[in-house]
C-alpha cells in the first residue's frame, strides 16, 4: 500500500476540476480510505505491459479483462457526456479497479457520515473502489488521464445514480464498510 493524496472536499459551487481543498486543508489517510474498502498500489506506469507486480495483482484478483481508456476529446465518443456521467453520483454492482497510466484524475467517494473524499490519482497509482460505494470522477486541470480498466469476467460498467438505498450492492456495502465503529448495529 503506498500513500495516496486525499482530502475532505468544500462544498463551494465552482469548477470541479480545482482541488476543493479546505482551508486548513484536511487530509485523508490511507487507514481512513481502507476502512471504506478502498484500496490501492504504487507500480511503475513505464512498465504496465510487461509487470510481475501488476500481473499478481490481476491473478489473485481474477482481473483477466483489461483495457485502456484514454480520456480526451478526440479519442473518446460523446466525451462531453461521458465526462458527466462520471462526474454524476453513482454506484456499481462490482468494484470499479482503475490504474492511472497517464495524467491525473480525481475520485471522489464518500464517507460513512455522507462527506466527499477527494482521492487525487496520478501516474502509477491502482485503486480499487469496492462495489456499492457512492463515487464519481473528474479530471483535474491538467485535463488528460490514460486508465487501464480491469475486471472480473465480461466488463459491467452500469452506473446507478443516487439514491440506490436497496440495491443489493448498496446493502452488501452497508453491512461490509458502512458502519462506524462503536456503533451498534441496532438501536434498542
Ligand atoms: C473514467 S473512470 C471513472 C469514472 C467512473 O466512475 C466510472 O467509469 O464508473
Ligand atoms: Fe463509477
Amino acid at each position: 500500500m503506498a500513500i495516496l493524496q486525499a482530502w475532505f472536499m468544500d462544498d463551494i459551487p465552482n469548477d470541479p476540476q480545482l482541488p476543493h481543498q479546505l482551508n486548513p486543508n484536511q487530509s485523508v489517510s490511507p487507514a481512513y480510505l481502507s476502512d471504506l474498502g478502498v484500496l490501492n498500489w504504487k507500480l511503475n506506469p513505464d512498465k504496465y505491459e510487461d509487470d510481475q507486480e501488476l500481473d499478481k495483482i490481476r491473478a489473485d484478483r481474477g482481473y483477466n479483462y483489461m483495457d485502456l481508456l484514454d480520456l480526451c476529446p478526440e479519442k473518446v465518443e460523446n466525451y462531453e457526456q461521458k465526462l458527466k456521467n462520471f462526474y454524476t453520483e453513482h454506484i456499481h454492482a462490482d468494484e470499479e479497479i482503475r490504474y492511472c497510466l497517464e495524467g491525473s484524475g480525481y475520485f471522489d467517494i464518500r464517507d460513512k457520515d455522507d462527506r466527499w473524499i477527494r482521492i487525487w490519482i496520478k501516474a502509477g497509482d491502482l485503486i480499487i473502489l469496492p462495489a456499492g460505494i457512492y463515487h464519481r470522477f473528474t479530471l483535474d486541470t491538467s485535463n488528460y488521464i490514460k486508465l487501464m480498466r480491469l475486471f472480473v469476467g465480461e466488463p459491467v460498467w452500469t452506473a446507478y445514480n443516487r439514491p440506490q438505498e436497496e440495491h443489493p450492492a448498496r446493502r452488501n456495502y452497508m453491512i461490509n464498510f458502512g458502519q462506524k465503529i462503536g456503533t451498534p448495529l441496532e438501536a434498542h
